[in-house]
């Protein structure tokens, strides 16, 4: 963890001297014209990086399997002792419900729809049984992995790794802002598995030559609500179109499902079998959920407030868009909170070493945009704070399920201003229950409003003026792999 040098405070003198102290440290970085600790472009864009509504429709469309089947060990789902090994090996004593619930009908070959909550240990559960399979037929793009983010599609690729280290499976990640040729070279290693991000994925059947998928016996989509959106589905439509339907399995995996029969047939499921663990959208049990109505204006200290609360602990920051996300991680850095920021406007080194760095413990705060709310798994997520309401509620259940996960306790926090009131509302419906109002130390707050809004207006102005010098550096500049790139809509 990053050191500290604000502590928490609680009597009014003691709140003044942290006023003063955090004002003080502002003025002596802003003087010395550092306003970040990272490489940042600085880019305003206010693209909208939410998902789409919910859907509210529920149609029936697949057999629901309803039993619940309780396995005391991995040994009782009978698999190859390589896979019991590295279940051990990794700690996994028993099945977690949605892993008991998907493995046995997996096993006999059915086609999978998985619902289970947040941090419950899905990626297993759809790996586990690829596993297995694999073992007994060893063949090059033997299963591929369809994953939004990068972010994501390289913690599958850790995981079948560890699952499947011992009995020799080769896996590659496959995801866009990365080089091709390297990416080309990885692929005519012949993989067992490949997971990646759909644009690139497509790049590369269709330039690739000697790479294809027809041979394919596994696809997995996971996060798959998201992939089956509008923004993927053109290119997910081509990527079906090439690899095999008969003979081919599928398995669907997500903690918020589309119900929606024509988002379902694209993925071209034969007699799924629906696994839900729980019931449609819940959270956790050990995650407390809370939100703080913030006047108008004062999103920011409340954020700075917050952070001093919560000193010592591990922290998401979400926010709606990349610009803000930026923002606010400069704030951070400025005001001495070690803050790292992880959005698509950075290039994929920087958010490889966002991520890391914030997993390592030195980055105290992570600042994101919805390209981390879905499926990353970073055991030691103390808080979500919510700086910005998602706009659509399956958004909500994601990125609080950054916290609170595999077991453990959590807390998110959203902060609602005057224009939030309707979002919260929606996401409250679809909890089925209130979230319960955080008190707030007033004084605290009037103390450090000062120092806050003047850091803040010092780094929107650096954040400008690097902008303004980027877009100067890159007049001219040849755009021409950008509608490519785009195709990996992580990036928006
Ligand atoms: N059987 C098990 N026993 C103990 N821990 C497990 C088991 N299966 C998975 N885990 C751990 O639980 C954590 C969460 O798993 P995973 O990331 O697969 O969750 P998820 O359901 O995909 O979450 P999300 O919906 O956020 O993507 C991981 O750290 C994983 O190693």
């Amino acid at each position: 963890m990053a050191n500290k040098v604000v502590k928490k405070q609680s009597s009014k003198s003691e709140l003044t001297s942290l006023a003063e102290k955090i004002r003080q440290r502002a003025l002596e970085r802003l003087s010395a014209s550092d306003t970040s600790t990272k490489d940042s472009d600085g880019k305003a864009d206010e693209a909208d990086e939410s998902e789409e509504e919910v859907e509210a429709s529920e149609e029936k469309e697949v057999e629901e399997k309803e039993e619940e089947v309780e396995f005391e060990s991995f040994g009782e789902l009978k698999l190859v002792p390589e896979l019991l090994e590295a279940c051990a090996t990794l700690k996994f004593t028993k099945p977690t419900p949605i892993q008991a619930a998907a493995i046995p009908p997996a096993l006999q070959g059915k086609d999978i729809i998985g619902l289970a909550q947040t941090g419950s240990g899905k990626t297993a559960a759809f790996a586990i049984p690829i596993l297995n399979q694999l073992w007994h037929d060893q063949q090059p793009y033997y299963a591929c992995v369809m994953a939004p983010t990068r972010e994501l599609a390289q913690q599958i690729k850790e995981t079948f790794d560890s699952l499947g280290g011992a009995m020799g499976v080769r896996s590659v990640c496959i995801v866009g802002g990365m080089n091709m040729i390297d990416q080309a070279r990885d692929l005519m290693r012949k993989p067992h598995v490949i997971i990646a991000t759909p644009g690139r994925l497509m790049d590369h059947l269709e330039n690739t030559k000697g790479f294809s998928l027809r041979k394919l016996r596994y696809l997995v989509m996971d996060e798959a609500d998201r992939l089956l959106d509008m923004e993927f589905g053109p290119v997910l439509d081509r990527i079906l179109k090439v690899i095999p339907s008969q003979g081919r399995t599928t398995y669907l995996f997500s903690a918020t499902m589309t119900s929606k029969i024509d988002k379902l047939q694209r993925a071209s499921l034969t007699n799924p079998v629906k696994c839900a663990v729980s019931t449609k959208y819940q959270t956790v049990e050990t995650l407390i959920q809370t939100l703080m109505v913030v006047p108008g204006g004062l999103k920011n200290t409340f954020l700075i407030y917050l952070l001093n609360e919560f000193l010592g602990k591990t922290v998401i920051v979400f926010t709606r868009t990349k610009a803000n996300a930026e923002r606010i991680s400069t704030l951070c850095n400025l005001l001495e909170f070690s803050a790292t920021a992880l959005h698509g406007d950075l290039n994929q080194n920087q958010r490889t070493g966002a991520l890391d760095l914030f997993k390592a413990g030195r980055r105290a705060i992570l600042v994101a945009t919805d390209v981390a709310a879905r499926g990353l798994d970073i055991p030691s997520v103390d808080i979500v704070i919510n700086y910005d309401i998602p706009v659509d509620s399956k958004s909500y259940i994601h990125r609080v399920g950054r916290t609170a996960r595999a077991g453990r306790s959590g807390k998110s926090i959203s902060l609602v201003s005057q224009y939030d009131l309707e979002l919260i509302l929606r996401i409250e419906d679809v909890l089925g229950r209130k979230l319960p109002k955080e008190s707030v130390d007033k004084g605290a707050i009037l103390a450090l409003r000062d120092t806050v809004d003047k850091a803040n207006g010092e780094v929107v102005m650096e954040l400008n003026r690097r902008s303004k010098e980027k877009a100067a550096r890159g007049k001219g500049r040849n755009h021409r792999t950008k509608s490519r790139e785009n195709m990996d809509r992580e990036e928006q």
